[in-house]
């Protein structure tokens, strides 16, 4: 089993409950978009799923594991089977590139090789090969304070990539990209994921990108699922519903209308425009 939620919930410390009981189960070798509003839950979900934060009820399995019932030494171990790009790479501004690539196995490695490899890059070959299909091995050398948003973002999936997780997790992971790159980089994700049977699961706001590049779609809202399917049957209705927004209803169009065309007769799945 890749992932399983079985009646899980989240309520953060502060006493909001982002998640209410979910069932969602992901088999290995999948690639899942989730789509939603902003503050639907899609970053908290991701945060349960890479082991950020624990289930307030109901049960977690990622990769045949229960985190919550790991030793120390068995959730380090898991968490190494787990890569999550994020939104904004949280990336030492000063730190090369290279080092935050290599950073991807610091898990694995011994403590001697981890402290070597921040002061003296140990695998430059490893890290570059992990950047070429990003287009960005020419920034190898390169502080992270020198490159642009998007940049960043895909020294971040470099990183996750070069960790060689088995469960991808990506949390917007092309929001600082422009439209082509992010085509690209979310084609390539979807690539190396089925050519490597790795399970992928991705938070995305562009919805006309998560249609075309993932199987299956789940429509996350208020912190419960409210659709989750192929996607090609994924409706303008379905989106409608998700991205109804009672308070802005009566001063923007139609959110769908700004999404999707409708589904011409033959066609799969609704086009954006
Ligand atoms: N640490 C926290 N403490 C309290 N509430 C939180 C915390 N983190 C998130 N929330 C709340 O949980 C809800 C879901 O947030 P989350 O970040 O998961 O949404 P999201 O779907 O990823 O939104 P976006 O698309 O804007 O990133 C929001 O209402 C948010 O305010």
């Amino acid at each position: 089993m890749g992932i399983r939620l079985d009646g899980t919930s989240l309520t953060h410390p502060g006493g909001f409950t982002a998640l209410h009981p979910l069932n969602l189960a992901i088999q290995p070798g999948e690639r899942v978009a989730i789509i939603g509003s902003s503050g639907a839950g899609k970053t908290t979900l991701l945060r349960l799923l890479s082991t950020g934060l624990l289930a307030s009820s109901g049960s977690v399995q990622l990769l045949d594991a229960d985190p919550a019932q790991l030793s120390g030494g068995a959730l380090r171990r898991l968490r190494t089977r787990i890569g999550l790009i994020h939104q904004s790479p949280p990336l030492p501004p000063r730190q090369r590139v290279i080092t935050a690539v290599l950073a991807g196995r610091l898990g694995q490695w011994s403590l001697a090789r981890s402290l070597l490899s921040l002061c003296y890059p140990l695998d430059i070959s490893g890290a570059r090969t992990a950047l070429e299909p990003l287009d960005l091995s020419e920034k190898l050398f390169a502080r992270c304070d020198q490159l642009s948003g998007g940049q960043l973002q895909r020294v971040g999936i470099a990183r996750v990539l070069y960790q060689g997780a088995d469960l991808l997790l990506a949390d917007e992971p092309v929001s600082a990209m422009d439209p082509l790159l992010a085509d690209h980089t979310l084609a390539l994700l979807n690539r190396l994921a089925q050519e490597h049977g790795k399970t992928l699961v991705a938070s995305l706001h562009a919805v006309d990108l998560a249609l075309r590049h993932f199987p299956r779609i789940i429509g996350l809202r208020n912190g419960e699922i409210l659709f989750d399917r192929e996607a090609g049957q994924v409706t303008p209705e379905d989106l409608r519903e998700l991205y109804s927004n009672e308070g802005l209803a009566e001063t923007l169009p139609d959110p769908v209308s700004t999404l999707v065309t409708p589904r011409p007769s033959g066609q799969s799945a609704p086009r954006c425009l």
